[in-house]
């Protein structure tokens, strides 16, 4: 599926820092990402530890670098580093705390150069995982906020793949309506690289008008900035997800839109509906879930699920390391 993702990374030697160097999935997936050939994973833990975790579950991670915060020979240098980047936010010791922590530290091996992208999550929650990097990486030139996508994809019965991007589930709790706009043209450019042409859903409980409300107006809003920001896309919005993805309803709710009955990037108004959704998606539905992949933020940073498998560590990895 990700083929020309490991065909790219093969060519472009990648550094992939993992936060949590014993969990046993991190393990399973370096070893087969190493030993593949695909990229050079760098796990943070203390090397005992790793070593023994990786012996419990049998894999085999000679001559992956493990990296020993307590024991950095650079530390001095990264805590000045971080004490710059969160000027009068932090304090030289407050860094050197945190830093002394998987998280703070993968995120500083990427601002430093000492690793390309991180991945992080199988432990850690969203918030831990990602606050290191909105405060230390911060947002692309040109972006304001950074947003989340989950690829979704399941084989059909005639063996081929249907895919679609959810967006912004795991960020962004409350999202203004330019929030919202600005994720709804991430999303879009997300799917591209995933070979998805993009109709993009801005999703509510009301299709164009038939409810009404604050959250409505809010999506309605978001929609004509998305609009203005990105004229070349197809976007509509507000769509209840019905009419969105069934031809149709489609037809009954909204006959005419470029969008409606064939959309395949939806845009959620806020976390609660987004996070649900795609979970539901994935345990009733049987997609298979990739993500949250970061938008918007710059450098390769990506978090996982704490109910993810070695498997989608091992895809996650690729997705990362292939979006340097
Ligand atoms: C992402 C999240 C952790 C940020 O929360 P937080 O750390 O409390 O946020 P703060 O407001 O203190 O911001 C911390 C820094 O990140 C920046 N920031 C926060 N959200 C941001 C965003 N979406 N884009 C860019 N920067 C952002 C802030 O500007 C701030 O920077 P500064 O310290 O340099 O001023 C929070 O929005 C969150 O918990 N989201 C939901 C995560 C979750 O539980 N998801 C469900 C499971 S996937
Ligand atoms: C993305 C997400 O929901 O993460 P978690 O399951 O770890 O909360």
């Amino acid at each position: 599926m990700f083929e020309n993702l490991i065909e790219k990374l093969k060519k472009n030697p990648t550094t992939l820092v993992f936060t949590e160097g014993t969990d046993a999935r991190i393990l399973e997936a370096a070893s087969r990402l190493k030993k593949n050939g695909i990229l050079e994973p760098l796990l943070i833990g203390v090397p005992e530890e790793v070593q023994a975790a990786a012996e419990k579950g049998g894999f085999d991670i000679t001559d992956i670098r493990v990296i020993d915060p307590a024991n950095y020979r650079r530390m001095d240098e990264l805590v000045d580093k971080m004490v710059e980047l969160r000027k009068g936010k932090m304090t030289p010791e407050e860094c050197h705390a945190a830093l002394l922590k998987g998280n703070y530290f993968g995120t500083m091996l990427v601002k430093m150069g000492v690793a390309d992208a991180l991945l992080g999550g199988a432990t850690y929650s969203t918030a831990d995982t990602v606050r290191p990097a909105l405060q230390l990486v911060k947002t692309k030139p040109g972006n304001k906020s950074v947003s989340s996508s989950f690829v979704m994809i399941r084989e059909k019965a005639d063996g081929t793949e249907e895919k679609y991007i959810m967006g912004d589930c795991a960020i962004n709790i409350e999202p203004t309506a330019e929030e919202m706009a600005e994720c709804a043209v991430e999303c879009a450019h997300t799917a591209r690289i995933f070979d998805i042409d993009p109709k993009v859903a801005m999703l509510s409980y009301s299709t164009k008008g038939s409810g009404k409300g604050e959250n409505v107006d809010k999506v309605r809003t978001a929609t004509e900035l998305a609009k203005a920001a990105a004229p070349e896309l197809d976007i509509d919005g507000e769509l209840q997800f019905d009419a969105a993805f069934s031809p149709v309803v489609a037809q009954t709710k909204c006959k005419g839109s470029p969008v409606a009955g064939q959309a395949n990037v939806f845009i959620f108004p806020e976390i609660q509906s987004g996070n649900i959704g795609y979970k539901i998606a994935q345990r009733l539905g049987g997609f298979a879930a990739y993500g949250p992949i970061l938008q918007g933020l710059n450098a390769p940073i990506n978090d996982l699920s704490r109910g993810c498998d070695a498997e989608e560590v091992y895809q996650m990895a690729i997705i990362t390391a292939g979006l340097k």
